[in-house]
């Protein structure tokens, strides 16, 4: 494979909350074209790596560079080029898909005509042309989601930073999505890929990442990944790199608790 240019960098990048260490030190060069997928423990700093990642979040020690250009508040030039779809996103109730994104694609520096016009085909293409005009406020988790992504890639960013873009798409908007990151990857975007479901990360990324106790403990394909730790599949290395072997115990303890009257 080629190695694409850099896109992002990150050099013993260490961040703290008050006295808890989240990030102890990551190091990370992405190629322009690959699908990293940053995975980890609840809590381990996933969500803090983007937001370091994205300029929304400082106070933090290391070299952070995006195409590269160090994020810092002076350097807002490369944000035109990422897309974001946050874990938790504060979409406004109130405005209609189209006032909102009209809003974001303005944001972005597209001319309104421009960002509505590929915001509604694009909503057509997620099935919701009908509700182009209503209130985000009568949407369900799903149709939430749906404008979010498409708010990401409205003014079709270089470089997309997903945290756990599925939540609530049903099955069939799941397929849409991977082939999308597909096709994008295949056109050399960049994608950074933070989630949970292990068997979707296995399946899109063509790097995989896992952070454990503020580190980087995994670092490659899926392939490489299996061969080194003979295991079989994603969520099962997850399991083993993060020493996690108690699943049974924990479960049968949770359900005795609730038993108790
Ligand atoms: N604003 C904040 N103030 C204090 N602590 C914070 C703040 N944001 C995050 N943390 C702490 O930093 C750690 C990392 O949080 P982060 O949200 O990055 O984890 P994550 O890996 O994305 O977790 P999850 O898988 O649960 O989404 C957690 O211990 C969290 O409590």
């Amino acid at each position: 494979m080629v190695i694409g240019e850099i896109v992002l960098c990150l050099r013993d990048l260490k961040k703290n909350y008050g006295t808890k260490e989240v990030l102890k030190g990551i190091d990370l060069t992405v190629h322009r074209g690959q699908i990293i997928g940053y995975i980890g423990p609840n809590g381990v700093g996933k969500s803090t790596t983007i937001k370091i990642l994205l300029g929304l979040e400082g106070d933090f020690s290391g070299k952070v560079e995006i195409f590269g250009e160090e994020v810092t508040d002076k350097n807002i030039g490369y944000k035109r080029k990422i897309g974001y779809v946050p874990e938790i996103a504060e979409l406004y109730d109130n405005l209609t898909a189209r006032e909102y994104l009209t809003f974001v694609g303005e944001l972005y520096g597209m001319d309104f005509q421009a960002a509505d016009e590929k915001a509604h085909r694009l909503m057509k293409v997620f099935g919701l042309e009908e509700v182009y005009h209503s209130r985000i406020a009568s949407y369900s988790k799903g149709m939430r989601q749906k404008v979010l992504i498409i708010s990401s890639l409205l003014h079709n960013p270089d470089l997309l930073f997903l945290d756990e873009p599925l939540s609530g798409l049903d099955a069939n908007s799941v397929m849409v999505f991977k082939e999308i990151l597909a096709v994008l990857a295949a056109q050399g975007k960049t994608i950074f890929y933070s989630s949970h479901i292990m068997d979707v990360v296995e399946k899109i990324s063509n790097r995989i990442i896992l952070i454990n106790d503020g580190k980087i403990v995994a670092d490659g394909s899926f392939n490489e990944l299996k061969a080194q730790n003979k295991e079989g599949t994603l969520e099962q290395i997850f399991n083993q790199l993060t020493g996690f072997n108690e699943y049974k115990a924990l479960a049968e303890e949770f359900v005795a608790i609730v038993q108790e009257v």
